[in-house]
C-alpha cells in the first residue's frame, strides 16, 4: 500500500535535532515531500550550512523512515536556510546575524581568527561579511591581501552607498580602507563611531548569513556604538590561555553580561592554545599555559568554541593574504570544527526565539 505525507510525517516527529532538543516536523524542518512508485524524497532543512550533526540527522531520518518506505528508495536531500531572530528593520535588512568578535588583550590572534572563521562559513556555503572595526589595527585588508583596493560607491535614494571588497567568498569593510597608507591617522572616539555607524548604515551588505565584526581589544566606544546601532546575535571572545589574556578577557565578557548591554555569549575561542610544528602535529607545546580559555567557559558556564594551536603558517597566511583555513591541514581542521561550533552556537541561539535587541542607553 502506497505511504502517505502523514505516515513520513509521524515517523519524522520521532526524529530530533540533539542540538535544538525538538523533534525535526516541530521546528519545521521538513519540505518537499514527494512520494512516487519507485521513490520517496524529501529535503531536511538544517539551520545552518556549517551543522556539524548533518550526517547523524540525515542517518536518523533514514532510520525512522525505513521501517514505513515499503521498499521506496529513500532520499534526503540535506539543505540549508540560516536562522535569524532579528526583528524587521531598515538597517541592513538581509542580514540575519551580526556576530561581535571580541578580545580582551591586543594581538591574542582575534583578527586571525575572524578571518578564518569567516571563510570557513564561506566554505559551507553560507555568506558572510567581515566589520573591521578594529581602530588600533585594521588586519583585515592585510589579511585578505586586499591593502591596496579601495570600495566603491553607488547612489541609492540619493545617498551614497558603499560596496564591500569581496574576497576568497566574503564581502568586507575595514576601518584601514578609510585611512591614507602608511600615514597613521590617532582616531578619536566619536570619529571611530561615525565611521562603524557608515559600515553599518551606507552600505550595501545585500543578503549575509553572518556578519562578523572585528572588534578593538577591550572594551571601548567602538563596542557601545555597536551594541546601539544594531541588535547583535552574539558575541565571541578571543584569548589565549595564558593568566594575563584571561584576566583582560573576563573584562571583556563581562561587558556584554552587564545588565544594560546584555548581549548573549556564544562561547570562548582559546587561540594559541599550544604550539606545534606542522611536520608534527602530534607535537604539542603549551606555551601560555594549558586549558585557559576552556577553564574560564566553564567558570562563566559559556560554551568552549575550540582551540586553535600556534602554527607558523597561520602566521605566514595572515602576512601573505591567505588566509590559512584555504590551505589542507591542521589549521584548516581547526578553524573549519570552530565554525561549525560557531554556527551551532547561533541556531541554538536563536532557537531561544528571544529576539535581538538595539541597546538603549539613557
Ligand atoms: N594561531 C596562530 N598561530 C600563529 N600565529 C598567529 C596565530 N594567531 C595569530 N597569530 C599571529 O599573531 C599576530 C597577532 O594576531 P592578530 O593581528 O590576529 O591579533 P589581534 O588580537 O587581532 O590583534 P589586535 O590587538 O591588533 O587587534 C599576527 O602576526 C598573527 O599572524
Amino acid at each position: 500500500m502506497k505511504i502517505t505525507e502523514k505516515e513520513v510525517l509521524q515517523a519524522l516527529s520521532k526524529v530530533q535535532d540533539p542540538d535544538l532538543k525538538k523533534d525535526l516536523v516541530t521546528l519545521g524542518m521538513i519540505e518537499n515531500i514527494k512520494i512516487t512508485a519507485e521513490e520517496l524524497s524529501l529535503s531536511v532543512v538544517l539551520t545552518t550550512p556549517a551543522c556539524p550533526l548533518k550526517e547523524v540527522i540525515k542517518k536518523d531520518c533514514l532510520a525512522a523512515l525505513e521501517p514505513i518506505a515499503n521498499g521506496l528508495n529513500i532520499n534526503i536531500d540535506m539543505t540549508s536556510n540560516v536562522t535569524s531572530v532579528r526583528s524587521k528593520s531598515l538597517i541592513m535588512p538581509n542580514v540575519k546575524n551580526i556576530i561581535a568578535v571580541a578580545s580582551g588583550k591586543g594581538g591574542v590572534g582575534k583578527s586571525t581568527v575572524t578571518a578564518n572563521l569567516a571563510v570557513a562559513l564561506a566554505k559551507t556555503g553560507a555568506s558572510v561579511g567581515i566589520i573591521d572595526a578594529d581602530i588600533f589595527g585594521p588586519s583585515i585588508p592585510t589579511m585578505f591581501d586586499c591593502e591596496h583596493e579601495q570600495p566603491n560607491m553607488v547612489e541609492e535614494n540619493g545617498k551614497n552607498m558603499l560596496i564591500p571588497i569581496e574576497k576568497y567568498g566574503v564581502k568586507l569593510l575595514s576601518i584601514g580602507f578609510l585611512t591614507p597608507k602608511d600615514n597613521a591617522i590617532i582616531w578619536r572616539g566619536p570619529m571611530a563611531s561615525s565611521a562603524l555607524k557608515q559600515f553599518i548604515s551606507d552600505v550595501k551588505w545585500g543578503e549575509l548569513d553572518y556578519l562578523l565584526i572585528d572588534l578593538p581589544p577591550g572594551t571601548s566606544d567602538i563596542h557601545l556604538t555597536l551594541v546601539q546601532s544594531v541588535p547583535v546575535t552574539g558575541a565571541v571572545i578571543v584569548t589565549t590561555p595564558q593568566k594575563v589574556a584571561i584576566a583582560d578577557a573576563q573584562k571583556g565578557l563581562s561587558m556584554f553580561r552587564q545588565p544594560q548591554i546584555n548581549v548573549p555569549l556564544l562561547g570562548v575561542i582559546e587561540n594559541m592554545a599550544y604550539f606545534t610544528p606542522e611536520e608534527l602535529p602530534e607535537n604539542k607545546y603549551y606555551l601560555f599555559g594549558q586549558d585557559g580559555g576552556k577553564k574560564m567557559a566553564e567558570k562563566y558556564d559559556i560554551p568552549f568554541l575550540g582551540e586553535i594551536p600556534l602554527v607558523q603558517s597561520i602566521r605566514e597566511s595572515g602576512d601573505s593574504g591567505y588566509p590559512a583555513v584555504m590551505k589542507d591541514g591542521v589549521t584548516e581542521e581547526a578553524f573549519s570544527e570552530l565554525a561549525q561550533n560557531v554556527a551551532r552556537r547561533v541556531a541554538i541561539r536563536n532557537a531561544s526565539k528571544e529576539k535581538t535587541k538595539i541597546v538603549q542607553m539613557n
